[in-house]
């Protein structure tokens, strides 16, 4: 059975949560009206990195954002996800939030790898736990950005038979070609399914280069954009990995007592 995905490759108003949120329901209401089924959001698109104005501008886990993302969802009956500037109480995460297509949230994952060369450390708290959810019954895993440079935890994601990666991420354009290479090893190694968002635009301090993709387990781009901002949309059947899991058995072969 196949899966309708579209990847929201947007621009990023700095610092203007309200105006991200007019854009992205657009977005949303547009993908969702041409059949999407699962819908996927950039890194921090309600805030971008302003992150010296966190104080002010990120949200709890039950602010406008969670009402915004909960009733698109259930009223287009879509999954959706994407990372948000997140409050919880004095400290900050980029949390990867996913809401199904009942509305319900049924995972918040805290960037576990702050990325220094934005400062993302000097502000913000890195979560400890996975990002693993089910939709439907199917295992998934979702993760952010600099994340996909740490392939031990992609993997620890992926040990539970996980069917697809999903990467949101402000990766910037002068290192567009590592996104595409981290990515393409992370669906040949773990033989999944890879559906990455990357925003496109400015920021004061950076060009981020788009090229979200979506990527089949055995490492072919099923779908590319481009470097402006675009709706990639791409059909895909999570059970395809099941048949390369059996071709090559990577899973069953791993002998973790020589590694771990
Ligand atoms: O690893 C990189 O080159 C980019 C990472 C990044 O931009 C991020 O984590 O926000």
């Amino acid at each position: 059975m196949k899966t309708n995905i579209a990847v929201i490759q947007m621009d990023i108003a700095f610092g203007d949560p309200e105006e991200n949120r007019k854009q992205a329901r657009k977005k949303i209401e547009k993908a969702a009206a041409e059949g999407s089924q699962i819908i996927v959001l950039p890194e921090l698109w309600t805030t971008g990195y302003d992150l010296s104005r966190f104080e002010t501008i990120a949200e709890t886990l039950d602010g406008p954002t969670h009402d915004l993302l909960r009733d698109l969802a259930a009223y287009h009956q879509v999954t959706i996800l994407g990372s948000i500037a997140e409050r919880d109480g004095s400290q900050f995460y980029n949390t990867l939030v996913t809401y199904d297509e009942t509305g319900a949230r049924v995972s918040s994952y805290r960037k576990a790898h702050l990325f220094r060369l934005m400062n993302e450390e000097k502000y913000l708290h890195s979560g400890n736990e996975k990002g693993n959810f089910q939709i439907a019954d199917v295992p998934f895993a979702g993760v952010i950005c600099y994340d996909i440079r740490f392939p031990e935890w992609m993997r620890t994601h992926m040990l539970d038979g996980s069917r697809a990666l999903f990467v949101v991420a402000e990766w910037p354009k002068p290192r567009i070609d590592h996104w595409r290479n981290l990515l393409v090893s992370r669906a040949i190694e773990n033989q999944c399914f890879v559906i990455a968002c990357n925003r496109v635009g400015k920021d004061p301090d950076n060009t981020f280069g788009g090229h979200s993709l979506v990527i089949d387990p055995w490492g072919k781009v099923v779908a590319e954009a481009g470097s402006h901002e675009e709706i990639l949309h791409a059909s895909v059947d999570f059970s395809d990995v099941d048949a390369i899991r059996k071709q090559i058995p990577i899973f069953q072969d791993r002998r973790p007592g020589l590694y771990e």
